[in-house]
C-alpha cells in the first residue's frame, strides 16, 4: 500500500433519534462507491426489521465481554444498559484499500477513537430543537417511553461534548445533513492527502 492511499476515518455522533441511522443512508446513497459503514457489534437485542451483520452483530454480553479481554475493538462503550463497539481488525483492512470509513458511535467511544486515531475527522450531528429530537425518537415508535426519557437525559449530557468535534451538522432536512456530511468528507480527505503529499516531496519520497 502507499502511504497516500489510506482512506479517512468520520466518526459520526449525535444523540438518539437525531437521524445518524437516515442521514448515513442518504450519506452512502451519494457515494456508494467510495464509503464503507463498519458494523458494530452490540448487546442491545435487534429491532423490527433490523438484520444481523448488517445493521449491527447482536450477541451475548459474555461474548461482548470475551472480546474485550481479547482486545478486538477499536472503542466501546456502554449505553442506556448495553454494550456496543467498533471491530477493530474490519476498519483497519477498509482504510488500507483507501476506503472512508464511517463510524456511528456515541460520544463517549468517539472520544477513545480520538485517542487512537486522531487524523479522524470528528462530526456531531445535531437537531434543529430539543423538541424536534424527541418528536423524532417518539415518531419512530421502537422504544418504550421509560427508555425514550433515558435517552433524552442522554443526549443533553451528550450536547455538552458536541463542542469537541470538528464539525456540528444540524440535521434539518436529511438531504441537507448528509450533502453537508460530503462536503466535509470530501474537503478533509483533499487536506489529509496534501498534506501527505507535501511531507512525501520534503523527505524525496516517491
Ligand atoms: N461507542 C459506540 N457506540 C455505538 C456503536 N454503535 C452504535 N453506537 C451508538 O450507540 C447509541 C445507541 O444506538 P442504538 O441502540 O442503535 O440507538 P439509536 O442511535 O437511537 O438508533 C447511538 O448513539 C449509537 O451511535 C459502537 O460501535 N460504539
Ligand atoms: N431531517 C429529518 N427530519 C424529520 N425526521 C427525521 C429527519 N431525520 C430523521 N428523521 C426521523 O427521525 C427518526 C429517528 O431517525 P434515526 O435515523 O433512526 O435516528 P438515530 O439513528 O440517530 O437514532 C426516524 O423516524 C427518522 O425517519
Amino acid at each position: 500500500m502507499k502511504l497516500n492511499e489510506r482512506g479517512l476515518l468520520v466518526v459520526i455522533s449525535g444523540p438518539s433519534g437525531v437521524g445518524k441511522g437516515t442521514v448515513r443512508k442518504a450519506l452512502f446513497n451519494i457515494d456508494r462507491h467510495n464509503l464503507e459503514y463498519s458494523v458494530s457489534m452490540t448487546t442491545r437485542s435487534p429491532r423490527l426489521g433490523e438484520q444481523d451483520g448488517k445493521d449491527y452483530y447482536f450477541v451475548s454480553k459474555d461474548e461482548f465481554e470475551n472480546r474485550i479481554k481479547e482486545g478486538k475493538f477499536l472503542e466501546y462503550a456502554e449505553f442506556v444498559g448495553n454494550y456496543y463497539g467498533t471491530p477493530l481488525d474490519k476498519v483497519e483492512e477498509r482504510l488500507n484499500v483507501g476506503k472512508e470509513v464511517v463510524l456511528e458511535i456515541e460520544v463517549q467511544g468517539a472520544m477513545q477513537v480520538r485517542e487512537k486515531m486522531p487524523e479522524a475527522v470528528f462530526v456531531f450531528i445535531a437537531p434543529p430543537s430539543r423538541d424536534a429530537l424527541r418528536e423524532r425518537i417518539t415518531g419512530r415508535a421502537t422504544e418504550p417511553e421509560k427508555i425514550i426519557n433515558q435517552r433524552m437525559d442522554k443526549a443533553d449530557r451528550e450536547f455538552d461534548v458536541a463542542h469537541k468535534y470538528d464539525y456540528i451538522v444540524v440535521n434539518d432536512t436529511v438531504e441537507n445533513a448528509a450533502d453537508k456530511i460530503m462536503a466535509i468528507i470530501r474537503a478533509e480527505h483533499s487536506k489529509t492527502k496534501r498534506t501527505i503529499h507535501k511531507y512525501m516531496k520534503m523527505l524525496e519520497v516517491e
